[in-house]
């Protein structure tokens, strides 16, 4: 049998005193797209930066299709969009620049770009929608085509596993929907996405599965299984069950907050 696309077993994570994530465990098969559910500082980040190989678990292990984030991410196969608070958008790179960073796996140790890595760059930003704005810094953009630019990032890299932490906060409805398209298609191509999102609406037209992280797995399975007050109520805390939920059952603000 293969190896699943992302195996998180046992994972343990401190910062000082902080415990992030608690002997989390999680498996996830191959063109898979989850949504990663949790309140604020339940650990969702830091299980993207476990997974990335950019924290290393006081114990546990993540394999990504077998190997570890190092060698994974070596070989271009995660890619990665971060939380905005974590980038420095003022950093004097442009959009096309960005993009051609996922290719630095591709290009020899003088990183001098080919023509097939030009084409694999202005083929992602035709995708995200973001060839008009290649040339332009990365910090002059909308917090939407940020997020696009990440993605376009992703896909220049030929990634098999992507990584999305919040891609739909304080984004425009275009680039939601830009986005939702695009990781739809990379999943159809085989591509195995894990996004975090406080986004509950959209979880079940866009995830396959859902978990739901508070240090620990608490629940992983089908979105509308994740979506129930009593699931909500373990992850968010029992008042979830006493806000002004709309008929659906799922908080209408962001939850944790
Ligand atoms: N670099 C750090 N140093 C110390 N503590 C940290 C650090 N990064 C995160 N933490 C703490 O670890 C816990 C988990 O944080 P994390 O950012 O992973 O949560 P999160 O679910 O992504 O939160 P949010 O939804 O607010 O982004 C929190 O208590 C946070 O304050």
């Amino acid at each position: 049998m293969s190896s699943p696309a992302i195996l998180v077993d046992g994972v343990t994570v401190h910062y000082g005193e902080v415990l992030a994530l608690d002997a989390a465990s999680l498996t996830l098969g191959a063109a898979r797209i989850c949504g990663l559910i949790g309140m604020n500082g339940s650990g969702k980040s830091t299980l993207f930066k476990v997974i990335m190989g950019m924290v290393k678990p006081d114990a546990g292990r993540v394999l990504i299709h077998g190997e570890s984030p190092a060698i994974a991410r070596k070989a271009g196969g995660i890619g990665y969009v971060p939380q905005s608070e974590d980038v420095d958008w003022q950093f004097p790179l442009s959009v096309h620049d960005v993009v051609m960073m996922g290719r630095y796996g591709h290009q020899g140790f003088t990183r001098r770009p080919s023509k097939a890595d030009r084409a694999a760059v202005d083929h992602a930003l035709d995708r995200v929608e973001l060839s008009e704005f290649a040339g332009r810094q990365i910090g002059q953009l909308s917090g939407g085509q940020k997020k696009r630019a990440f993605v376009a990032r992703g896909i220049a890299q030929g990634a098999t596993t992507m990584l999305l932490d919040e891609p739909f906060a304080g984004v425009d409805k275009r680039s939601e929907a830009t986005i939702s398209r695009l990781l739809r298609e990379l999943s159809a191509d085989g591509c195995t996405i894990l996004l975090s999102t406080h986004d509950l609406h959209a979880l079940p037209q866009l995830c396959d599965e859902a978990v739901l992280l508070m240090r620990k797995v608490l629940m992983h399975g089908p979105p509308e299984e994740a979506l129930k007050p009593e699931n909500l109520a373990m992850a968010f805390g029992l008042d979830v069950l006493n806000r002004d939920l709309p008929d659906s059952g799922i908080p209408s603000r962001q939850a944790g907050s």
